[in-house]
């Protein structure tokens, strides 16, 4: 079973929809001027809600082998829920992705698993994959508990779905610790909760599922440091936040397959 691997490049809350259009434009671009093979690596970007529209329109314009999404859901199909977004209003704009249960969503908006799997259910509902993102903080990592907190998360948020349904989403491994701190996970450290995770899968929904489904690793990813982690078994690809808003950087991570190995 072959996983295509996915680069997802999570702008977070930067960029308006002028910025955003440069930006799709120049990784367009340069990533077609490098030959980037989609077939070797899917690339992705999960943009601000007010970026979206702008973004659909570039890439269905101009036939852009670009992937395009938003950076949350709600957990409600609509009605009286003031300021949030509905899976069925991201199908509309064409989003083929959603991710939920991000760190920063857990931490400032009191996201816990419960939601995150509501979340889940809506985006699959509405045709869209989630990229259900799951992942310790520095204590627990400390105290030896990464993999046992991890699994929980994804137990959580993966509650009640079926085989078919864990198949097609991507669940990403990011360690809080690592994430725009410049502190990068050791490959070995990706490698071994992104096992576990495909280990918890094979578990739950059997091998045909475990073999399918994408698990990402995310944390301070780079041109410079990508190889290394793509080169590990259980990781498929990778969630980017800083480098994903620098077009050199991120199409570099996007061709990670071409670039040299270092050592
Ligand atoms: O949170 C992240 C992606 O979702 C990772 O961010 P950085 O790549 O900036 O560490």
């Amino acid at each position: 079973m072959t996983r295509t691997p996915l680069m997802a490049g999570n702008w977070k809350m930067n960029l308006n929809h002028v910025e955003a259009t440069g930006l799709v434009q120049k990784l367009a671009w340069t990533l077609s001027d490098k030959r980037h093979d989609p077939a070797r690596s899917e690339v992705v970007v999960l943009v601000p809600f007010t970026d979206i529209r702008t973004v659909q329109t570039l890439v269905e314009g101009d036939r852009l082998t670009l992937g395009y999404g938003a950076q949350d859901v709600s957990a409600h199909d609509s009605g009286a829920y003031t300021g949030e977004v509905s899976a069925s209003m991201l199908a509309k704009l064409g989003c083929g992705y959603v991710a939920v249960g991000h760190s920063e969503r857990r931490q400032y908006h009191a996201e816990d698993d419960a939601l995150v799997g509501a979340k889940t259910r809506k985006a699959l509902a509405a045709g869209i994959t989630p990229i259900v993102c799951v992942g310790e903080g520095l204590e627990v990592r400390q105290a030896g508990e990464h993999v046992a907190h991890t699994l929980a998360q994804v137990a959580g948020a993966l509650d009640g779905l079926d085989a078919g349904q864990v198949a097609s989403l991507v669940i990403a491994y990011e360690p809080v610790w690592a994430i725009g701190t410049g502190e990068v996970a050791t490959p070995e450290d990706a490698q071994e909760v992104c096992a576990a995770i495909r280990g918890w899968v094979r578990e739950q929904h059997g091998d045909e599922t475990a073999d399918t489904v994408r698990v990402l690793y995310g944390g301070s990813v780079k041109g410079s440091n990508v190889v290394e982690i793509m080169a590990q078994t259980d990781v498929d690809g990778a969630l980017v936040g800083g480098a994903s808003l620098q077009v050199e950087d991120f199409s570099a991570i996007a061709r990670f397959y071409d670039l040299p190995t270092l050592g």
